[in-house]
């Protein structure tokens, strides 16, 4: 049968990048997606402010709920510190074995930790099984739906502490509407959105930053 969609983006990878070079698996996947067939990675324009947030934040610890292709998880690995690492969910096995080519093609493996599984599932365990305390960044890009009831879910697990920032993709395309009301609504949260596009279209979405401010 024909490939998959991953895989002919984790094809473009291994013939375009270098190993162990982060920014060029970045700019393979980016070319492909823009040039060849579009797919649903943060892309380079949100994928900037992506960059700039994880570099305002310095995370130790970070969640990543949407794995896909693991283009934004090796964004955020690129930007950490010896030590910090990046905890990354994906509910489907076949984008899970094809990020973990491309997360290892870009010589991050060491910062990383894939997890298979659903986010309801995994988030309760999060603090036995990895050893967390809080994390300091959550970046929000998997089922739009689960946002609102999986950040509701962290809160309950003492997984957001104050400071933490939850940064969303798709808060306009696909939208997260019953997400956004609250971050904004809520005065347990400081929020900012960030206009950008979707991912290689000139179709308006943006990333909304939520900082928590505790209790
Ligand atoms: O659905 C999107 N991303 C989620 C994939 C969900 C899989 C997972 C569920 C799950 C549950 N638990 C743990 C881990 C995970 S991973 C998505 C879609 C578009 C889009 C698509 C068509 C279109 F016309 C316009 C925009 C753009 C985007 O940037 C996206 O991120
Ligand atoms: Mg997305």
């Amino acid at each position: 049968t024909r490939t998959s969609r991953p895989q002919r983006i984790l094809k473009a990878v291994q013939r375009k990048a270098t190993v162990g070079d982060p920014q060029s698996v970045i700019t393979a996947i980016d070319h492909f997606c823009r040039h060849r067939e579009w797919a649903m990675n943060v892309g380079d324009e949100k994928g900037s402010i992506l960059d700039s947030v994880v570099n305002e934040v310095s995370p130790v610890t970070v969640l990543e709920l949407g794995t896909y292709c693991g283009y934004s998880t090796v964004r955020i690995a690129r930007l950490l510190p010896p030590g910090a690492c990046v905890i990354t969910l994906e509910f489907n096995p076949d984008y899970a074995a094809i990020a973990r080519q491309v997360i290892k093609w870009s010589g991050l493996e060491d910062k990383v930790q894939l997890v298979e599984g659903a986010s309801g599932d995994c988030i309760p365990w999060m603090k036995e099984h990895f050893g967390v305390q809080a994390f300091d960044l959550v970046f929000l890009d998997h089922w739009k739906e689960r946002y609102l009831p999986d950040t509701k879910l962290l809160e309950e697990c003492g997984l957001i502490q104050k400071g933490t920032v939850l940064l969303a993709d798709n808060v306009i395309c696909p939208g997260t509407p019953d997400y956004l009301e609250y971050v904004r609504n809520s005065p347990r949260y400081n929020s900012h959105y960030y206009r950008s596009h979707l991912e290689y279209t000139k179709a308006e979405d943006g990333l909304e930053k939520s900082v928590f401010l505790g209790y």
